[in-house]
């Protein structure tokens, strides 16, 4: 007899499967919790002591669960076979080519697992689409579900996930609200409920929302729209700020306090980034063409044109900043990653400043304390097609630096792009003395002290921040 009350497996050990199944083994000691995936890469790391993906106080709970209730594995078949609920937590990308290119989610490793399940699966099972889809997908799981040719019954259930990387494990453990969809016949919110029952381990009930399957896939989608809209806004803002002498900050400060408003997520920068955002809202403003909303689709297309603006804007600025020139000019840039706290590179909107001022010939510099430079040139190949190949020389012309002083050391600029709190606190004093002058500081992120740098000599630009040498009235 197993000492455990039920059996779960997650397909897809990535950012969102693995740090889910560890809490939900750190909070529910009586479940075996089982994350498997096809790359043996992946998984041999989980099993490690270098996780494959950096999340803090996931370590912690890792080396506290593997091996007692957590385990990783790519015994797909065996593990499929042993559970009674199954997470599917795979990457759903834009598709790249194809109807929908581009816009479209690309649901073909859900597909691909609900195919195995069926094929595999010697009883009944509940089926729960983690991954971000687009409405309608869990439609598509059943209907493959249901073609099992030994009469087996599955439940399909909606439970997307909220995480916010860098914050993944605060937000695991006391998360806002846990969504589940489920059909809503008497065997539907059976299974919701027994989903339910493992959340309510640790999540208050009335935080556990049950809706229907659609209501649950659309709003993960809405959700993601509505947090990067308030990004794409407040960046609308800060360049209005730069042409007035408005301070974006006092912006955000002076709106945000309005409880309708609310403070979070105004946070003024180089645009938004990150796996999720841009994905989402593409899927949506796809679904709503497919819908012929149109309307509705050019209304959440203009969070992604505002949000390329900005990319955009900032790097000009850099270049119109230094005299209309970087070529062959030293520029450091201070983080890669697409935000703090993680060293994950997808869609971050520093690549597309680096790509930008390469282009322009400069010679670049970076430093993140926690991006690999193998990850930085496979994300440039993906999402702008450019390699070593396409681009000769690209791979002299950006060098990873081991810390901030050798990579501002000697150069015309350093750029903040991703807010590591290390920054903050560096010796800008030692930073200046070995830089080329003037000595320009571009704050991505406004997270720098300008008044200070100002007073060591720096040139600093900051976002949606008055220039001083340009308003003599503020
Ligand atoms: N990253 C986030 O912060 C976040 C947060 C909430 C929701 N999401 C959504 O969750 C889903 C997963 O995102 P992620 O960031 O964890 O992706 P990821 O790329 O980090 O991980 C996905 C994993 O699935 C594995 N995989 C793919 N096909 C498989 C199959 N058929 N069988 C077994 N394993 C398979 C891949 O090898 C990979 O390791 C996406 O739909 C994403 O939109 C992501
Ligand atoms: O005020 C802000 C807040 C965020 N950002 C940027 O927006 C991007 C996304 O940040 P964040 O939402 O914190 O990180 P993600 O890990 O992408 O999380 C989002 O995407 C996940 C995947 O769907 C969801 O689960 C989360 O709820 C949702 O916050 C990053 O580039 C941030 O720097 C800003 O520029 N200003």
């Amino acid at each position: 007899m197993s000492e455990f009350t039920l059996n779960i497996c997650c397909m897809g050990a990535g950012y969102v499967g693995g740090p889910t199944m560890a809490v939900i083994a750190l909070k529910c000691p009586q479940i075996r919790v089982c994350v498997v995936d096809l790359s043996q890469k992946q998984i041999d790391a989980w099993n490690s002591d270098s996780l494959p993906i950096y999340e803090p106080g996931l370590p912690e709970v890792v080396s506290e669960c593997r091996g007692r209730n957590l385990f990783f594995s790519t015994d797909i078949d065996g593990e499929i076979k042993r559970a009674d609920i199954i997470f599917i937590s795979v990457n759903t990308p834009t598709k790249t080519m194809g109807i929908g290119a581009g816009r479209a989610a690309n649901i073909k490793n859900c597909e691909l697992c609900a195919r195995k399940i069926a094929e595999v699966s010697d009883s009944g099972k509940i089926v729960v689409e983690k991954s971000t889809v687009p409405v309608r997908t869990a439609q598509a799981v059943r209907r493959v579900l249901e073609c099992n040719d030994k009469g087996l019954k599955f439940q399909v259930l909606s439970n997307p996930e909220f995480l916010a990387e860098g914050t993944a494990m605060e937000d695991l453990k006391a998360p806002d609200r846990v969504l589940i969809g489920g059909v809503q016949d008497e065997d539907g919110i059976k299974a919701a409920e027994t989903l339910v029952s493992v959340y309510a381990n640790w999540v208050p009930r009335e935080q556990i929302l049950t809706t229907n399957l659609w209501s649950s896939e659309l709003s993960k989608l809405v959700a993601n729209a509505f947090l990067a809209q308030r990004v794409s806004s407040i960046n609308s803002i800060s360049a209005l700020c730069e042409a007035t002498g408005a301070d974006v900050n006092e912006i955000s400060r002076a709106v945000g306090i309005d409880q309708r408003i609310g403070r979070r997520f105004l946070n003024s920068s180089i645009g938004f980034g990150g796996s999720c955002f841009q994905k989402d809202i593409l899927n949506l403003v796809y679904l709503c063409e497919t819908y012929g909303l149109h309307e509705c689709a050019e209304y959440w297309n203009q969070v992604i044109v505002m949000n390329d603006y900005q990319k955009k804007r900032f790097t000009e600025k850099m270049v119109s900043s230094m005299f209309n020139t970087v070529t062959g000019k030293k520029i450091a840039i201070l983080g890669y990653a697409f935000k703090k706290d993680t060293g994950d590179v997808r869609e971050t909107p520093s690549m597309f400043v680096v790509r930008d001022l390469v282009l322009e010939q400069a010679k670049i510099h970076v430093f993140d304390p926690q991006v690999k430079r193998e990850d930085m040139w496979i994300e440039m190949d993906y999402t702008c097609g450019m390699t070593e190949k396409t681009h000769p020389g690209l791979d002299k012309a950006v060098t990873t630096s081991p810390d901030a002083y050798s990579a501002c050391d000697g150069a015309h600029a350093f750029a903040v792009l991703t807010e590591w709190d290390e920054f903050k606190t560096l010796d800008f004093e030692r930073i200046y003395k070995g830089m080329a002058k003037p000595a320009f500081v571009f704050d991505g992120r406004n997270i720098l002290d300008h008044a200070k740098l100002r007073e060591i000599g720096f040139e600093v630009h900051a976002i949606g921040k008055p220039d001083p040498n340009k308003f003599s009235d503020l």
